[in-house]
């Protein structure tokens, strides 16, 4: 489909007549506000748009414009000496230009290409959605847990059904959100992510659903809230547990029946979006004590998905892992057989996230030998700030593998740091370790440290 947007009545109807004589389906709109309220509704393949329309009828409205047809191609028509404003449309993301009065057969081999530039995007995406159907979808794991999750984000995907997905901080609730858009059919139109406790509460309504010039202090121009950027794909509403009381309503009435206003405006616009929310906290929780509403929560739990924590899935810690410092590394890289039980020995109470920040820090910080980087179990004690090795020092704490090892290591820290602090004099450091000054001396021959 085919949207055209221009306010000379003679101009949109010829053109119309002439395209639908193509065999083109199309839609006239007269201004920048119906432009956007049309794509929104129904995202058109190709958009035809003329720069200077009511209300503005300014030039720089009509480029404002531009990247809210994203990712259909835009085309514009300027006036004949309007060269320098055609550039800056191109520059805004629009995909071509027009003169006026339009020529018929340029408009013709124009709006073809278009077409045909929409038509390869939307296969393309048509491709990834299929592909991501057979790999993890980006959800590295192989526990029963992530294997069953892949599944349901599978099942769940290609339904406008609304997503809540639950599960601790740093478990991939974003990435199920990305998985469910990408092996969706709206992974042509865009993701839009939303902080809803990031955003302060009073900018939250103009953030998601827009606001017109004039309507608050600092509104200079009309500006497109994220649900309209979203249309035709998937708002990500992420951390929903700190959505404010007030805004809470107004998501509801979306959420009912697609329905918006900007703030400032006197008329409801209407988006086509699924929407997926998230949040670590226990939404029953705060629907028990008052602060989320009942009604909303159980609008936004249409389904509901579970990210695992690593607690649940120890097997998947080694995996990720390795996933991890491929990424990270640039050539041969390998963990240690040590660095194999400190990882799955330790407890990641940050998740995944706190997993893939320390093998990365620990990529970036390991020596690069002639055979590529090893990382030891120093390396990621080091990285998680667990023990901090002066230059030279002997190795501070070792990883925990069993109890007598982990008394072991105590031991040898115990000892280094008396050793330290009394200027590596034995019998003051005997003392303070409560051992005779030949015990010490004996500890000290069998962890070589003489
Ligand atoms: N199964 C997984 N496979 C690969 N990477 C993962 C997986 N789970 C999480 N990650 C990575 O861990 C990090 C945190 O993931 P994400 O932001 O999706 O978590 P979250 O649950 O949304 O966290 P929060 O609740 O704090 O917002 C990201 O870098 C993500 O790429």
């Amino acid at each position: 489909m085919i949207l055209l947007a221009d306010d000379e009545p003679a101009f949109q109807r010829l053109t119309a007549q002439w395209l639908r004589s193509l065999g083109h389906d199309v839609e006239t709109v007269g201004d920048g506000d119906a432009a956007r309220a049309a794509f929104a509704r129904l995202p058109a393949d190709v958009v035809l748009l003329d720069l200077a329309m009511p209300p503005h009828h300014a030039p720089e409205a009509g480029l404002a414009l531009i990247p809210a047809f994203a990712p259909a191609p835009v085309v514009v028509m300027t006036g004949h000496a309007d060269h320098a404003l055609a550039l800056k449309a191109i520059e805004a993301g629009a995909w071509d230009f027009l003169a006026k009065p339009v020529d018929p057969d340029m408009l013709q081999v124009v709006v073809a290409r278009a077409v045909e530039r929409a038509r390869l995007a939307r296969e393309v995406a048509q491709l990834k959605a299929q592909s991501v159907g057979s790999e993890d979808m980006g959800l590295a794991g192989s526990s029963p847990q992530m294997t069953a999750l892949r599944d349901l984000v599978r099942r769940v995907a290609p339904t406008p059904l609304p997503v809540l997905v639950l599960g601790p901080s740093g478990t991939g609730k974003e990435l199920v959100a990305r998985a469910l858009h990408q092996a969706s059919p709206r992974a042509a139109r865009p993701l839009v992510p939303i902080h809803c406790g990031a955003v302060p509460a009073d900018l939250l309504e103009s953030e998601l659903f827009g606001h017109l010039k004039g309507s608050f202090t600092g509104a200079h121009a009309d500006r497109p809230g994220l649900v309209e950027t979203a249309s035709g794909g998937t708002l990500f509403l992420d951390e929903i547990g700190e959505m404010p009381a007030a805004m809470q309503v107004k998501l509801l009435r979306f959420l009912a029946d697609g329905t918006y206003q900007p703030v400032g405006a006197r008329a409801m616009r209407k988006a086509d979006v699924r929407v997926v929310a998230a949040t670590h906290r226990d939404l029953q929780a705060a629907v028990a004590d008052g602060s989320f509403r009942e009604d909303l929560y159980y609008r936004l739990r249409g389904v509901v998905l579970r990210t695992p924590s690593l607690d649940e899935r120890p097997g998947d810690v080694p995996l990720l892992a390795a996933l991890f410092l491929r990424r990270a590394a640039q050539g041969e890289a390998r963990f240690t057989p040590d660095a194999l039980t400190w990882l799955t020995a330790r407890r990641w109470p940050g998740n995944v996230r706190e997993l893939r920040a320390a093998v990365e820090c620990a990529a970036a910080l390991a020596p690069r030998g002639a055979a590529g980087i090893a990382i030891a179990a120093q390396d990621l004690a080091f990285a998680t700030g667990e023990a901090i090795a002066a230059p030279g020092a002997p190795p501070a704490v070792q990883p925990p593998q069993s109890l007598e090892a982990e008394i072991a290591a105590l031991e040898r820290l115990r000892i280094t740091e008396a050793l330290e602090r009394t200027g590596h004099n034995h019998t003051h450091a005997a003392r303070e370790l409560g051992l005779s000054r030949v015990g010490l001396l004996k500890k000290m021959d069998r962890m070589g440290l003489r």
